[in-house]
């Protein structure tokens, strides 16, 4: 199979989907792999690694396109990319289709057939392909929404740790998953006041059992929910339902009740957003306000801290690639439940219920394709 892999075009997305060691393995099992050149310089790989690996660079991304059989990316693909795509071309990288139904039309249109990160399941009810970057993000998160609290980028002015004599901030995780913990161990870890919210008893029971003593868990109900929100300084949204559009936690109408220069960081924006007042943001502008209310919602933050982002990503990626790549992906769907659960759209035809129920799409099983 010839496996190609586009340089990333999204606002400032230095990641690429292919790493040089990535491309090793493909070529020892026997595929060809072409990458567009400069693709991987944003995340400190040069054209010299990939070739040095036995890879092919070519000039451009309509190259790539037109040569592959399947396109291995990062993020979703752009509208100049989704023209690109041909009907019977494997697509295999992040879609988040839920909240794009332009996306979601030019998907079904191209024919092809296109396999999203995010949904990709395992034996545990992990999600392994976007858990290494909610790890990112998690760890992020209170860090930009630190730097957002400062008083000169229309934050609180409020120092997470505090100092002796003044208590420290306090920040809110709304969703206690991947994103949610590691977001809470590092505001626990900047010395923060922190408390995780979750549905799910059962993981607030682990959160409590492994990290009773650096950070607070509570029952997400509604009031419990507005009544931390309202005493915090930063809010982190951090929720998911598998492939479906966010839930909305906090409206605008309650964002008076919040703090004045407040923060929200809505990591759950790649999925619509968890707080009404949410728009994706980029890294070249990352910040807006309303109502008082700071909100930062950069739907590509690993896309930031690229190099151990692309690393972490691929290490994650490359055998669910290298399967499909060897048996083609009704094979490698049919042997793996959990890589047919990533199967979001096929040769015109939605294959993920949560993405069709939030569009008012019909959708079909992807099993009755194999
Ligand atoms: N903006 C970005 O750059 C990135 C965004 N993400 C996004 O972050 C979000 C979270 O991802 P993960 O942590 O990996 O998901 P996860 O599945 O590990 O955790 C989600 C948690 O949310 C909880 N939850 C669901 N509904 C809830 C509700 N109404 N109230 C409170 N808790 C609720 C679930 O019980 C679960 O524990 C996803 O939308 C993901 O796509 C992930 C990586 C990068
Ligand atoms: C998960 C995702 O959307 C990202 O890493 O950009
Ligand atoms: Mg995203």
């Amino acid at each position: 199979m010839i496996i190609g892999c586009p340089k990333e075009i999204k606002p400032q997305e230095f990641r690429v989907g292919l790493t040089p060691a990535a491309a090793h393995e493909a070529i020892v099992n026997g595929h060809e792999v072409i990458v567009e050149t400069g693709a991987g310089i944003g995340a400190g790989f040069a054209d010299e690694d990939y070739i040095a690996e036995g890879a092919t660079i070519l000039p451009t991304a309509a190259d790539v396109f037109a040569k592959a059989d399947m396109i291995v990316k990062v993020k979703e693909p752009q509208a100049v990319e989704r023209k690109m795509l041909r009907k019977g071309q494997l697509l295999f990288t992040y879609l988040h289709l839920a909240p794009d139904p332009e996306q979601t039309k030019d998907l079904l249109e191209s024919g092809a057939t296109c396999i999203a990160y995010e949904t990709v399941t395992d034996d545990r009810g992990g999600l392994p392909l976007l858990a290494p970057m909610s790890e990112v993000a998690g760890r992020l998160a209170p860090q930009v929404g630190a730097y957002t609290l400062q008083k000169a980028n229309g934050g609180r002015g409020v120092l997470l740790g505090g100092v002796p004599g003044v208590a420290p901030g306090r920040v809110v995780v709304i969703g206690g998953g991947v994103v949610g913990t590691h977001a809470a161990r590092i505001a626990a870890g900047m010395g923060a006041d922190v408390t995780v919210l979750d549905r799910s008893i059962p993981r607030l029971r682990y959160l409590d059992d492994v990290f009773g003593k650096e950070f607070k868990t509570a029952y997400a109900s509604a009031a419990n929910t507005m009544e931390l929100a309202c005493e915090a300084d930063m809010i982190i949204g951090a929720v998911l339902i598998p492939g479906a559009a966010a839930p909305k936690l906090i409206s605008r109408a309650q964002l008076s009740e919040l703090k004045p220069g407040a923060v929200l960081v809505d990591v759950a924006i790649d999925q619509g957003g968890c707080f009404e007042t949410s728009k994706a943001t980029t890294h070249q502008d990352p910040i807006y306000e309303v109502d008082g209310v700071m909100h930062y919602c950069v739907a590509n933050m690993p896309g930031a801290v690229a190099r151990t982002s692309t690393l972490a990503l691929g290490n994650a990626t490359l055998p669910f690639m290298i399967a499909l790549a060897n048996k083609g992906w009704k094979q490698a769907c049919k042997d793996d439940k959990h890589l047919l659960n990533g199967l979001n759209v096929h040769d015109g035809k939605l294959t993920y219920a949560a993405v069709g129920e939030a569009l008012g799409i019909e959708t079909v099983d992807p099993a009755t394709l194999l």
